[in-house]
């Protein structure tokens, strides 16, 4: 009696868990879609990041009026429940939530740089890429052909460096992360020293590389092997010695990292 109604317990949690999987989408979409509004900016107030009700966001997202708070308010509740937002019940009642960003929310907020996870979250909710989640399964089917390619006819970074935009969403996507991360890295480690050359194979835009010879002067010469179209958007750095090697190899990058790891 006891082990029947563990069974059942067991596999209507386990009907929960299926549903909740088969709805994950909403949540990396719900991210998308505030991150589209740029509504952690129009939280973030200069640093205040008063608790605002749904209205008060939507007047700052859209100042020229309109829109639907409600949608909004379902958004922001959905991603609190992933700790993006934390929800303030005003008065104990509530008939009015307001929110704030969490230390997750605030990754999402553009600092002095012009740099967020933004356009990291923009980055990976692309059509393009969206497309390619739709034939992943046909991986397991047909190996010899990724499913970028499948999708859109050839592989990612060749198709993001012939669209500007999606080059410059990728460059920006990656200082969003590279840049805190190495500023973490390089606090603690201490593997480049005595590094006099240094190659960074894929170095987008030369962010960690830049970052590495700031802290360590003894490395003179630093090269970022990335593709033409990527290097000839990087900024030059008055002082520095980088130097940009433009190189288009036609290995394959996957193997490469796979060969590294
Ligand atoms: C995930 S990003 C790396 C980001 C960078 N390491 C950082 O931390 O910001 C991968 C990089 O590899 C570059 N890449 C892809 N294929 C390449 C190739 N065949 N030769 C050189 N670079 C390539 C891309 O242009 C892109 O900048």
């Amino acid at each position: 009696m006891e082990n029947k109604r563990c069974e059942e317990e067991s596999s209507k949690s386990a009907r929960l868990a299926i549903m909740e999987l088969a709805n994950m989408i909403s949540v990396p979409m719900s991210l998308n879609a505030i991150v589209r509004l740029n509504v952690p900016d129009a939280m973030w107030q200069d640093g205040s990041n008063t608790p605002l009700s749904a209205s008060q966001i939507l007047t700052r997202v859209l100042p020229s009026g309109g829109g639907d708070p409600e949608n909004l308010q379902r958004l922001l509740r959905m991603l609190t429940s992933y700790h993006v937002f934390e929800e303030h019940l005003i008065d104990g009642s509530d008939s009015e939530r307001r929110y704030s960003l969490t230390q997750i929310g605030k990754t999402l907020v553009t600092d002095a740089q012009g740099l967020s996870y933004a356009s990291y979250v923009l980055q990976h909710h692309q059509e393009e890429l969206m497309r390619a989640w739709e034939v992943v399964q046909d991986a397991v089917v047909d190996p010899t052909t990724e499913p970028f390619v499948k999708a859109n006819g050839e592989a990612a970074y060749s198709y993001y460096v012939r669209k500007p935009e999606m080059n410059g969403l990728m460059l920006k996507a990656m200082s969003g992360v590279s840049v805190p991360f190495m500023k973490a890295m390089l606090d603690g480690y201490d593997g480049f020293e005595g590094v006099e050359t240094l190659v960074d194979v894929g170095g987008s835009a030369g962010d960690c590389l830049r970052m590495i010879l700031h802290k360590h002067p003894a490395v003179r010469q630093g090269l970022n092997f990335d593709l033409p179209a990527v290097v000839a958007k990087v900024p030059t750095i008055p002082g520095e010695f980088i130097i940009i090697f433009e190189q288009f190899c036609d290995f394959n990058f996957r193997k490469f990292f796979f060969f590294l790891s």
